[in-house]
C-alpha cells in the first residue's frame, strides 16, 4: 500500500477544550489509484490532506508513506521524504510571477539537488504530458487559470513522487477546463503510478475515481469502490 493512514486521530486547542478533526481515519491508497474525499466544510478534509502530507502530526494513529512510517522519522526526514515520495498539488497555483513555466518545475526539483542538465528535459516532457508543451517558456501572467493549473500540478510531479494530494483543483476552473483538469489526473495517475488522494467537491467528478470517501464531522467512510478501468461503480 502506498499510502496508509491508520486509525489517525487528530485534535485542536479550542478553548479549555480540544476539537476533534480526525476521529480514528483510515485511508489506504494503492499506487495507479485515486480517492475523492467529499464532505461538508469543515468536516476534515484538508487535515486528512495535511497530516497524510506529512506536515501535521496526529494525536494518535499510524500514516505510512511508500513503506516508511513517518512517526519513526526526525524533521528533516520527514522533509526530505516529503520532496522525494509526496506531490502536493493546492487549491491556488502559487507560481513565482517571474518564471517562465518550465522553470517553475526546475526549481521544484533543483531544490532537491538534482543534477541540473536533466531538469530542463524533464521539465518539458512533463509540461508536454500535461498539454502544455507550447508554453514553456511562458510566465503565469499569459497563461489561463486552467493552464496554470496544469503548471502547478506538473510541478508536483517533477520529484517522481509515491503519493499525489490534491486540494480542490477545480475550484476555480469553469466546467469544462475542471472536467479537462481531472481526466489529466486520472491520467498522471494511471501512468505514473501515483497514490492519489483528491479533495473536492464537485461530485460531477466522483464517477472518474476508483474510489470515493466521505468525511463527516472527522469520521471517513468509504462510498464506493470499482476496479481501475472499470467504467461501472459496483454497490460498496
Ligand atoms: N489550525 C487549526 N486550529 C484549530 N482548529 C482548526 C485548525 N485547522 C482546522 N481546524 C478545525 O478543524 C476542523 C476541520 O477543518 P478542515 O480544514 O480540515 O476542514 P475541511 O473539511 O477541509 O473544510 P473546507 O472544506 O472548508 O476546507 C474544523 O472545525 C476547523 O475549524
Amino acid at each position: 500500500m502506498t499510502l496508509l493512514v491508520h486509525d489517525v486521530t487528530l485534535t485542536y486547542p479550542d478553548g479549555e477544550s480540544r476539537l476533534t478533526a480526525l476521529d480514528r481515519v483510515r485511508l489506504e491508497v494503492p499506487a495507479g489509484t485515486l480517492t475523492a474525499v467529499i464532505g461538508p466544510s469543515g468536516s476534515g478534509k484538508s487535515s486528512l490532506l495535511a497530516v497524510a502530507a506529512t506536515l501535521v502530526t496526529p494525536d494518535s494513529g499510524q500514516v505510512v508513506v511508500a513503506g516508511q512510517d513517518t512517526a519513526r522519522l526526525s524533521a528533516a526526514e520527514k522533509s526530505a521524504l516529503r520532496r522525494e515520495k509526496i506531490g502536493i498539488v493546492f487549491q491556488q497555483p502559487n507560481l513565482l510571477a517571474s518564471l517562465t513555466a518550465a522553470e517553475q518545475l526546475q526549481v521544484m526539483a533543483h531544490l532537491s539537488g538534482r543534477p541540473a542538465r536533466t531538469l530542463r528535459r524533464r521539465a518539458l516532457e512533463l509540461l508536454d504530458a500535461v498539454g502544455l508543451a507550447d508554453k514553456a517558456d511562458k510566465r503565469p501572467h499569459q497563461l489561463s487559470g486552467g493552464q496554470r493549473q496544469r503548471v502547478n500540478i506538473a510541478r508536483a510531479l517533477m520529484n517522481e513522487p509515491a503519493v499525489l494530494l490534491v486540494d480542490e483543483p477545480t475550484s476555480a476552473l469553469d466546467h469544462e477546463r475542471g472536467a479537462a483538469v481531472l481526466d489529466l489526473l486520472v491520467t498522471l495517475t494511471r501512468e505514473r503510478s501515483t497514490a492519489t488522494v483528491l479533495v473536492t467537491h464537485d461530485h460531477a467528478h466522483l464517477e472518474r475515481m476508483d474510489r470515493t470517501s466521505t468525511m463527516t464531522d472527522g469520521r471517513l467512510t468509504r462510498a464506493a469502490s470499482r476496479e481501475p478501468g472499470s467504467e461501472t461503480v459496483p454497490a460498496a
